[in-house]
C-alpha cells in the first residue's frame, strides 16, 4: 500500500484542551476515505494540519511523502481543501469566482477559459456558468466549491462534512461527482458526523473519537474484525423448519434463526468458515432438498460499525 497521507502521533492541543492524540493515520492512494467521528471528535483540526492551516503541537504528517511542517508550499500544490463554510463573494458569476482562483493559482489568462469550462463540466454547471453565485441553490454552491478546489489539479481532496446541508438528491449528485473524481486519480478524504451520508461513497474509514483514532482501515477488513463470523441471509420457498435443521447441521454453522415477518420466509445463518464452507451449506440444503430462491451475505452498514468500535466510549 503506498500512502498518500500518513501522520505519526498526530499531536494538538488548544491551549490546555487536547484535541488530537498521537493520531497515526494511514490514506492509501485512491481511496475515498471517510473520517467518521462525532462533533468535536478532532477531524476539522487533523484536515486543517494535513492541509498547512494548522500547526500541530506534537507529531508529524506527511501529505504525498511531503512533510506538512517542513514542505509546507510543496503540500500546498497536492492538496485541494474544501472547508464545511464556504465564502462566496457578491456580484461574482460562478465563472468570474473560478477565474479568480485560477489567478490566485498563477493559471496562465490563456489557459483559464478553457479549465475553467472543464470544471464548469465536470460539476455540471456549465448551464449556471454566468449566474450570480449568490443565486444558486446550496448543492450548486457545494459543486462550485469542489470545483475551486480542483483549480490547481491536485492528487488529494480533503473535503470539510461536504454533505451536510444537501437535500436527498444534491446529495446523490455529490456522490456521482465524487465517484467521477476517483476514475479522474484523485485520492479523496471526507469527513462527516452522519454515517449513512458517507455509506456506499467510502473504500476506506477512519474512526475518530476524542482526538483518537479508533479504527482504520479497508472497510471490508473493520467490518470482518468486528464481526469474526459471516451471516447469510437464505429464502427457502419449501418448509422452513426443515431448511432450518439442515443448516444446523452443517459445518461451520454458529447459529440459524428463523425469520417469520412481513419478508418473505428465510432463515439467517451465521458461519464461521471460508467461502468452501459457504458453498458446502449451499450444497447440504440443495441436496437435501430445500428449494432456495435467494442465497446473499449479509453486509452490515458503517451505522454498524460506529456504533460497535465506539461502544463503551461514546457517552462515557
Ligand atoms: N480554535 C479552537 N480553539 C479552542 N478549541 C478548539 C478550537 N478548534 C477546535 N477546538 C476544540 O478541539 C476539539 C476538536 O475540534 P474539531 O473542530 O477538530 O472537531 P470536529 O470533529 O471537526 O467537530 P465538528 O464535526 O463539530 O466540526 C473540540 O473539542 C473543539 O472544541
Amino acid at each position: 500500500m503506498t500512502a498518500i497521507v500518513e501522520t505519526k502521533n498526530l499531536t494538538r492541543y488548544y491551549g490546555e484542551q487536547l484535541a488530537l492524540n498521537h493520531l497515526n493515520l494511514q490514506i492509501p492512494v485512491g481511496a475515498v476515505y471517510g473520517f467518521i467521528g462525532p462533533n468535536g471528535a478532532g477531524k476539522t483540526t487533523t484536515m486543517r494540519i494535513l492541509t498547512t492551516l494548522l500547526q500541530p503541537s506534537g507529531g508529524e504528517a506527511w501529505v504525498a511523502g511531503l512533510s506538512v511542517t517542513q514542505q509546507r508550499a510543496e503540500v500546498r500544490r497536492v492538496v485541494g481543501f474544501m472547508p464545511d463554510s464556504f465564502g462566496f463573494y457578491n456580484n461574482m458569476t460562478a465563472a468570474e469566482y473560478l477565474d479568480f482562483f485560477a489567478a490566485a493559482y498563477h493559471v496562465p489568462p490563456a489557459r483559464r477559459r478553457a479549465l475553467i469550462d472543464d470544471l464548469l463540466a465536470l460539476v455540471d454547471l456549465a448551464h449556471k456558468r454566468d449566474s450570480d453565485v449568490m443565486s444558486l441553490s446550496r448543492g450548486m454552491k457545494q459543486r462550485l466549491s469542489l470545483a475551486r478546489t480542483l483549480i490547481h489539479d491536485p492528487q488529494l481532496l480533503i473535503l470539510d462534512e461536504p454533505a451536510s446541508g444537501l437535500d436527498p438528491r444534491a446529495r446523490v449528485e455529490l456522490r456521482e461527482l465524487l465517484r467521477e473524481l476517483r476514475r479522474l486519480g484523485k485520492t479523496i478524504m471526507i469527513s462527516s458526523h452522519i454515517l449513512t451520508e458517507l455509506a456506499e461513497m467510502c473504500t476506506h474509514i477512519g474512526i475518530i473519537e476524542r482526538g483518537t483514532l479508533l479504527a482504520s482501515g479497508d472497510v471490508e477488513t473493520i467490518m470482518r474484525s468486528l464481526r469474526p463470523h459471516r451471516t447469510f441471509a437464505i429464502h427457502v420457498i419449501s418448509d422452513i423448519a426443515t431448511a432450518a435443521e439442515i443448516a444446523s447441521t452443517a459445518d461451520h454453522v454458529l447459529a440459524v434463526r428463523t425469520i417469520n415477518d412481513d419478508g418473505p420466509p428465510r432463515i439467517e445463518v451465521d458461519i464461521d468458515g471460508d467461502d468452501h464452507a459457504v458453498s458446502a451449506l449451499l450444497a447440504r440444503l440443495v441436496s437435501n432438498g430445500t428449494a432456495i430462491i435467494h442465497f446473499a451475505a449479509q453486509t452490515g452498514n458503517l451505522e454498524e460499525i460506529f456504533l460497535k468500535v465506539t461502544e463503551g466510549i461514546v457517552g462515557s
